[in-house]
């Protein structure tokens, strides 16, 4: 399908208003997050962060990015506590990045983007399904982490070596046993902020959770996130890189931190 969306330069960012109407809402992310224009919330709770390694499946090329799916058939992946009320189970994580180490992530910190993103998605358990749960205003909570260029992630490296499986759109391959917990930094402070979906549809329906504290990655890994292709096997190679949406306005929405 010719007219598919992507981060190109004909079906970009720019170009989603026009089959996603809503790319021009009013809790659109991501955001750039002004660190000194985040206040304090004292009754903001501690994340409670509880995965269990039985629950990973596998890993696909999506076609935007690659993903790790896991079964959210019970509560034994789930996220509590934080900004939001009642249980989100883990569903499956993912990564924006960039061609080149300066740009990649999709929120940025006063103005600063960062070479990648790993964004972990969960669907709040009032709602009987992440598709149910997608399109509520309290459906989704993402716990977004930045990744910095620095010493290699020992723990990143299992699901880099996957890679070479997915190579292409629509390649899939089991990723079993795996412990998403051991992707977290050791702080869980975070800003928070109400969003969306930062890929169409473009959903209205995400709680943002960003941590504060980044983790490693080393730039001979960031090149193995490149290797990947947005493309199908057999088709003309272009390379899974930027796919990244840019910072949208805040219009009025209040970010909020769990620390002083
Ligand atoms: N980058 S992101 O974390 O905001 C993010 C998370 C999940 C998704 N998942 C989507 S769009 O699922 C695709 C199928 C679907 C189901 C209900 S609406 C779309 C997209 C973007
Ligand atoms: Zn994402």
């Amino acid at each position: 399908m010719s007219n598919a969306w992507g981060y190109g330069p004909t079906n970009g960012p720019d170009t989603w208003m026009e089959r996603f109407p809503n790319a021009k809402g009013l809790r659109q992310s991501p955001i750039n997050i002004v660190t000194k224009e985040a206040q304090f919330d004292p009754s903001l709770k501690p994340l409670k962060i509880k995965y269990d390694p039985y629950n990973s499946r596998d890993i696909l090329n999506n076609g935007q990015s690659f993903q790790v799916d896991f079964v959210d058939d019970t509560d034994s992946s789930t996220l509590t506590g934080g900004p939001i009320c009642g249980t989100y189970r883990l569903n499956q994580f993912h990564f924006h990045w960039g061609a080149s180490d300066d740009r990649g992530s999709e929120h940025n910190v006063d103005g600063a983007q960062f070479p990648c993103e790993l964004h972990l998605v969960h669907w709040n358990t009032k709602y009987s399904s992440f598709r149910e749960a997608a399109d509520k205003d309290d459906g989704l909570a993402v716990i977004g982490v930045f990744l910095k260029i620095g010493a290699p992630n020992a723990q990143l490296q299992k699901v880099l070596d996957a890679l070479d499986f997915v190579k292409t759109k629509g390649k899939q391959t089991t990723f079993s046993n795996f412990d998403a917990k051991t992707l977290l930094p050791h702080s869980l402070d975070y800003w928070t902020y109400e969003g969306s979906l930062t890929t169409p549809p473009l959903l209205e329906s995400v709680t943002w959770i960003v941590l504060r504290e980044v983790i490693s990655v080393s730039s001979v890994q960031m090149a193995k996130f490149r290797s990947l292709f947005f493309t199908g096997e057999g088709e003309p190679q272009i390379s899974m890189v930027d796919n990244y949406r840019p910072p949208q306005l805040l219009q009025g929405r209040q970010v909020r931190a769990s620390f002083q």
